[in-house]
């Protein structure tokens, strides 16, 4: 196959065009949030249940959830209630054993905080003797406390656990157990405990280290939050609501989230303002629009409070504080100065109810425009099925497919009509193997992790995305990350469990075009639209950079001939290429069988490529 490239450039590649898309989808509590304990302030759960207690154990001890006679606080109305048995002589309590295990580091200071009381006052004095155990009880780290039986208000314990060795394993817990003889007979309610690691940046209440700067490593350009799924709610009263996850984490109360279990809200909107401002990343923000993935769409004439509650959404991003009470709420939390904000998207998916997206998306947009003339409003629903008014200027279109499709519909956008209009390819993944059957299980042909088959697919795809991105202004795949076993979905762009972060094939693709980005496209001679090499040609103008992304689905190598209309080749070009067996993984018993190699290639005015079997190809030289 000859390539012929014009050295004139036809559009320029939006510096958006790669991010990342997030929702809390065992990805949020237990993996990105830097929280280690699960269930840690019992939000939601019904006391005296099994189930109130999961991720929590007794140590000789009994120990239940009850509903406090005086909470914690309003927003925490239960608690760990600890009865030490009469005659008790070993260490007694209770542990935390974590996301399927915590993963603890040698040397390293984790900050422990806990709430305790004495229900009833009594005569204990004594001390606690908080600890990060191993599995087989070994202590890592621990310090001891005083407490006093006379403390029957609620008292915050906060100390740091400095371990110096490393544990032969992630199952790991968090344990607090009081000298048994001094306490036997004592009851003693706990509430709110919280045990978080070194974050990203030490962000107060911040990322887990190892799977943030895995995202960082992406260089996104936009975060979209805080849904998917997860900001829609199954009911309007358990959506996501902005200003429930704000503030101090005990006025947070939780909610039911979209993936059958609690979100604690500990990751809440400005920690991902903060987050996006740590990784220099632009939220793409959603705001609920009057639809329940139960099935509810609000009636017309029930729409204004909520967006109200959208329009102080949108001021405590980008509000002025001496304006909106909103915006005051975000400069006390420390941040005065707005977030960069461009891009709000209405609701989610709203094809699932498009009849009443026509008003939804009427009265929402209408009134958000009027609040914030200069933001982009993303619709939800199918490009323009239904007929929207205000006529959208961006749309956000998804799409799980196969490995195949992904790469026989590279010229999905290239048909479109150029009349303005903007579109965030929001989700994409090839996710399955079965065309007839995208979202079965794992025996029906749903991938477990990507593949590098499936990761080829994508970035074929995405050549298409580049050399669309004159109306493609921005893409992320989907799910972005997810618990190796405790998930609603696969495959994920990352794997994680307590102490590992698993980069799949996939992830390197999305790595690859996102790092190695050009700021204008350069048309090339067209790939077969259904034949099985791709590729997409940009320029780097302030490095003079030009980078041929390469994608081969064949399983034979394809030889490619480039002529160049350049001047000046560099004949020292870099070669970044990622290829190996088509359906295998990444996986967390072999994490690093797949991995970009970088070598150096000889290209000239007119050089020959071949591409691999199977392989994603990245080539960057200089020329002018
Ligand atoms: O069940 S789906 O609708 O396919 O769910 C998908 C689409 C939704 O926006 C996102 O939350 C989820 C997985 O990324």
């Amino acid at each position: 196959t000859t390539v012929s490239v014009s050295a004139t450039a036809s559009h320029p590649v939006p510096s958006t065009l790669f991010g990342q898309m997030f929702e809390d989808i065992s990805s949020g509590d237990g993996g990105l949030y830097g929280e280690l304990l699960l269930n840690r302030a019992f939000q939601l759960v019904t006391p005296g249940t099994a189930a109130a207690l999961a991720n929590w154990k007794a140590l000789n001890s009994n120990i239940a959830v009850v509903a406090e006679t005086t909470p914690v606080s309003a927003a925490l109305p239960n608690a760990l209630q600890l009865s030490v048995p009469a005659g008790s002589v070993s260490n007694v309590g209770f542990a935390n054993t974590g996301n399927s295990g915590i993963g603890i580091q040698a040397d390293t200071n984790y900050k422990a905080s806990f709430y305790y009381r004495f229900p009833t006052a009594s005569k204990f004095k004594g001390k606690f003797v908080v600890s990060l155990q191993d599995a087989a009880g070994t202590v890592l780290a621990s310090q001891k406390v005083s407490a006093s039986g006379s403390q029957t208000s609620w008292k915050q314990v906060k100390l740091s656990l400095s371990t110096s060795t490393q544990p032969g394993s992630i199952n790991n817990m968090f344990a607090i157990t009081v000298e048994g003889n001094s306490a036997a007979g004592e009851t003693i309610n706990f509430a709110m405990l919280s045990l978080f690691p070194p974050t990203f940046k030490n962000r107060e209440n911040g990322m887990r280290q190892d799977i943030a700067q895995a995202l960082a490593d992406m260089k996104p350009s936009f975060f979209r939050l805080p849904g998917g799924n997860n900001l829609e709610g199954q009911t309007v009263a358990t959506r996501w609501q902005w200003n429930s996850t704000i503030g101090p984490l005990l006025d947070r109360p939780g909610r039911a989230g979209d993936w059958g279990y609690t979100n604690t809200d500990g990751l809440g909107l400005m920690e991902y303002l903060n987050w996006c401002e740590d990784v220099g990343m632009e939220a793409i923000m959603a705001v609920w629009a009057g639809y329940a993935l139960g099935g509810t769409s609000l009636p017309e004439d029930q729409l204004q409070p909520y967006i109200q509650q959208a329009v102080d959404q949108i001021n405590f991003v980008i509000g002025d504080p001496a304006k909106s009470a909103a915006a005051a709420q975000r400069a006390a939390l420390g941040h005065p100065k707005p977030f960069p904000l461009t891009y709000v998207e209405v609701g989610n998916e709203d094809f699932f109810a498009a009849a009443s997206y026509v008003y939804r998306w009427k009265d929402f947009v209408t009134a958000l425009q009027a609040e914030f003339p200069q933001l982009h409003f993303i619709a939800t629903s199918d490009t323009f099925s239904p007929i929207l008014s205000p006529s959208p200027t961006e749309y956000d279109v998804h799409v799980y497919q196969t490995p195949t499709w992904f790469a026989q519909n590279s010229f999905f956008y290239d048909g479109f009509e150029r009349n303005g209009t903007k579109y965030f390819e929001g989700e994409y993944a090839a996710i399955s193997t079965n065309p007839n059957n995208i979202f079965g299980s794992t025996s029906q042909g749903r991938l477990t992790f990507p593949t590098m088959q499936s990761a080829a697919g994508e970035a074929a795809f995405m050549t298409g995305l580049e050399r669309n991105s004159d109306i493609v202004f921005a893409a992320s795949y989907a799910p972005l990350l997810g618990h190796v076993t405790n998930n609603q979905w696969t495959p994920n762009l990352l794997a994680f469990d307590a102490g590992n972060v698993y980069k799949s094939t996939s992830y390197y693709v999305q790595k690859l075009f996102s790092v190695n980005r050009g700021d204008e496209y350069l048309p090339s001679t067209l790939p077969q639209v259904t034949g099985n090499i791709f590729w997409s040609v940009v320029r780097s103008k302030a490095s003079s950079d030009i980078i041929i992304k390469i994608s081969n689905v064949a399983s034979t190598p394809e030889d490619l001939t480039f002529i160049l209309p350049f001047q000046h080749v560099n004949g020292k070009g870099t070669l970044q290429l990622l290829t190996g067996n088509a359906t295998a993984s990444n996986t967390p018993g072999n994490p690093n069988l797949f991995a970009p190699v970088t070598s150096s290639i000889v290209v000239g005015k007119t050089f020959n490529y071949t591409a691999p079997a199977v392989s994603v190809s990245v080539l960057t030289f200089k020329a002018s």
